[in-house]
């Protein structure tokens, strides 16, 4: 017989009775036949557990049955039955798992053995074979060379500990090892954990338990000990913080209520909204996809439902996606929640949009633009709502960039930023809370960087060299080669825009009163807008092309640039190009946390490592900078800022206060942020 026991909790115990081996009698099976449907039935009960009288586990099929006619439940469907319960079933093995009882077992979904249990098939011996199930299932468990060697000799075995097996390795382990070591290396430039987990592996293949241990041990420490972890671990936890919002009013994630969405529409179906709206519907939102350009709009419904189609297989989705309907009338927004705004980057362009949205859209409906960088405070204005307009700047290719700047302006209201924080997380982002400036947080930092290596070309450095320091400091690409694949036309707008070039603008290297580097600019009258031109800083096989190839037309473009200018080419070192791109890109971080548009250091970190290919094993900018160092940062931009042709390093009061205190480690800025301002010092 099996008794059937409930323990405290929610499992159900049985326990094999029939001495002296607790053999799989007619009556055990049945017994375990009714135990398990008990289990099944009581919804108390979620996991079972079966275990033997008196400390063994079983014995195996009862031998004496084997004389006459069989009754009872049959052990091999029985056994089925149990593999197939959905409530996980443990074996638990003390004594012996011999015959049937280890077939038992193996149709168990876990099995835990005491240190001194025998487990075998000893069938063999007895003129039979393991017939309910363990020829075929063993060798499955372990493998076939162990399979056969059990089996064939029906010799038991000791209830073996990990530690006492040796590795099961490919015939070509060490071609394996390289492979995977290679890979992993080109994958995650410069971050010593994976490097260790193949070393350690490695190990497992080659050295004995304890050598292996040893190894593992040596790694572990070297790895504890190392400034990657700690930049990790807080990238860990900086992507929870941000999540923890708060504005300067006081309102906060934990004080403001968002709105569920479930009907949204998108305006404009360029690049960035096609992936807008793939990135909705994954939610399950309905969404209004609207596109006045007749051709625009042709295009994106055919190549919309394929990327929302592929995206959803990738992701294997429990909730089906929303249902996307085209229009090229802004009318069709007027019954949906919420409206994301992802027209060409041009102010005039979307406060036109912004008035026709207030217009068309029910009241109470929230608008957010998607805009990288413009004035959200500018396009609030020209509605009747501005408590309901918020920024929420994506990152291309929208439906697969892990970031989202969700930018307020002074009247936005709390139930904008709750509802675009939690709609952004619906979508798998990662939300960062962002004050209203030009750029906002990431790209106002992108701009002193970018402007230092276009002032590095000009100094004497090439694109590769500068890409080449970059990249090797972790980042995914250069900042040329970036440019490159994202289009220096971008840029070339933006600038055109704000009056920095174009018709009329004397071409001097100051503009504005701060110095200028025309150089980006002269690549776009030329033509070479990147890869869709073929041409950008570097040269490719064709517009479209990606392999990027250094290109002597640049260096020509260069030298002769230098040459009209009267600059002499020097030699740059890539110490210098990383400082000079990145202290100047960490230095505005600092103005960033002083200008309240950035809450905290933790959420311009997750800023950069989910949307601008910051090395994570490096946390983020502003973590890096208190690896460094404050004190060798504000030196070194000193050094650099003294110098009469390396403008825009001045170093940022914030940085200044924080070593003059000490250089307080990064957890500990926010507070001392708020002590500032409380006493007026920033
Ligand atoms: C369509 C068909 C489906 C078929 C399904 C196939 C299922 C399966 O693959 C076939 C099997 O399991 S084949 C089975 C595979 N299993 C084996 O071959 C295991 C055979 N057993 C052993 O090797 C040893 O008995 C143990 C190591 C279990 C205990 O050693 P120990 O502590 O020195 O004790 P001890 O002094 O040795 O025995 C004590 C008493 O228990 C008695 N008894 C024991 N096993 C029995 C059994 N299975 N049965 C009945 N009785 C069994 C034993 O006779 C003795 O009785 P007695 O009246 O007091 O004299």
């Amino acid at each position: 017989m099996a008794r059937y026991s409930r323990l405290p909790g929610s499992v159900a115990l049985i326990t094999l009775h029939n001495p002296p081996v607790n053999a799989l009698s007619a009556a055990v099976r049945q017994g375990i036949v009714d135990a398990v449907q008990r289990a099944l039935k009581d919804p108390k009960v979620t996991s079972v557990v079966i275990c033997g009288q008196n400390g063994k586990f079983c014995g195996g099929a009862d031998i004496r049955e084997f004389a006459g006619p069989m009754s009872g439940p049959p052990l091999v469907p029985m056994i089925h039955a149990i593999e197939a319960v959905d409530k996980p079933v443990a074996a638990a093995i003390e004594g012996v798992a011999l015959g049937g009882g280890l077939e038992l077992a193996l149709g168990c979904h876990y099995r835990i053995a005491h240190s001194k249990a025998v487990l075998g098939l000893p069938e063999v011996t007895l003129g039979l074979l393991p017939g309910a199930g363990g020829s075929q299932r063993l060798p499955r468990l372990i493998g076939l060379t162990a399979a056969l060697d059990l089996i064939t000799t029906g010799q038991p075995l000791d209830s073996r500990r990990l530690s006492t097996l040796p590795c099961p390795c490919p015939p070509d382990v060490d071609s394996l090892l390289d492979k995977v070591m290679s890979k992993v290396r080109q994958r995650s430039r410069g971050a010593l954990a994976p490097v260790a987990c193949v070393q350690a592996l490695r190990a497992a293949a080659s050295l004995p338990y304890a050598q292996g241990m040893e190894k593992e041990r040596e790694l572990m420490a070297t790895l504890f000990n190392s400034g990657q972890a700690r930049a990790l671990q807080y990238a860990f936890f900086s992507q929870r913080v941000v999540g923890k919002w708060s504005l300067p009013s006081g309102a906060s994630w934990d004080n403001s209520t968002a709105r569920t969405i479930s009907k949204a529409a998108v305006i404009g179906l360029g690049t960035m909204g096609r992936g807008i709206v793939v990135a909705l519907a994954l939610t399950g939102i309905s969404v209004v996809a609207v596109e006045t350009q007749e051709k625009q709009l042709a295009e994106a419904s055919r190549v919309v439902p394929a990327m929302l189609q592929r995206e959803a297989g990738r992701r294997r989705l429990a909730t089906p996606p929303g249902v996307i309907s085209f229009s090229s009338n802004l009318q069709d927004v007027s019954e949906v929640e919420l409206v994301i705004e992802a027209v060409f980057e041009d102010m005039s362009l979307k406060l036109q949009v912004f008035k026709h949205l207030a217009s068309v859209c029910r009241p109470g409906t929230l608008l957010c633009s998607n805009t990288s960088g413009l004035d959200i405070d500018q396009l609030a204005a020209v509605t009747q709502s501005p408590g309901l307009v918020v920024g929420m700047h994506f990152f291309a290719p929208a439906h697969v960039m892990k970031l989202l700047e969700v930018v307020y302006g002074p009247r936005s209201s709390p139930e904008a930023v709750a509802t675009a924080m939690q709609l952004g997380k619906r979508m798998g982002k990662v939300g960062v809370a962002v004050g209203n400036c030009p750029g906002f947080v990431g790209n106002r930092m992108l701009k002193p960087y970018l402007e230092q290596a276009n002032f590095l070309l000009e100094e004497g450095a090439t694109p590769q060299q500068v890409d080449e320091a970059l990249e090797e400091f972790g980042f995914p690409m250069g900042v040329f080669r970036m440019s490159d694949l994202s289009g220096l036309d971008v840029g070339w707008r933006i600038r055109k825009e704000a009056g920095l070039t174009g018709p009329g603008v004397e071409s001097t290297r100051t503009r504005q009163g701060r110095r200028y580097s025309p150089l980006p600019d002269q690549m776009c009258e030329a033509g070479r807008l990147g890869q869709k031109t073929g041409k950008g800083w570097y040269q490719y096989d064709g517009p479209g092309g990606r392999v990027a190839r250094s290109d002597p037309w640049v260096d020509i473009f260069l030298e002769t640039y230098r040459a009209e200018h009267g600059l002499v080419a020097r030699s740059i070192t890539p110490e210098e190009i990383l400082e000079r791109c990145l202290y100047a890109l960490i230095n505005e971080g600092f103005n960033i946390l002083q200008d309240a548009v950035a809450a905290g250091p933790e959420d311009i970190d997750a800023i950069y490592v989910f949307g601008y290919g910051w090395p994570r094993h490096r946390g983020g900018p502003m973590f890096h900078a208190g690896q460094v160092g404050l004190g060798r940062i504000l030196e070194r931009l000193n050094h650099h800022h003294s110098h009469p042709d390396v403008p825009h390093l001045k170093p940022s009061t914030l940085l200044r206060r924080l070593v003059a205190a000490g250089s307080p480690p990064v957890q500990k800025w926010r507070e001392f942020i708020n002590k500032e301002r409380v006493h007026s010092q920033l």
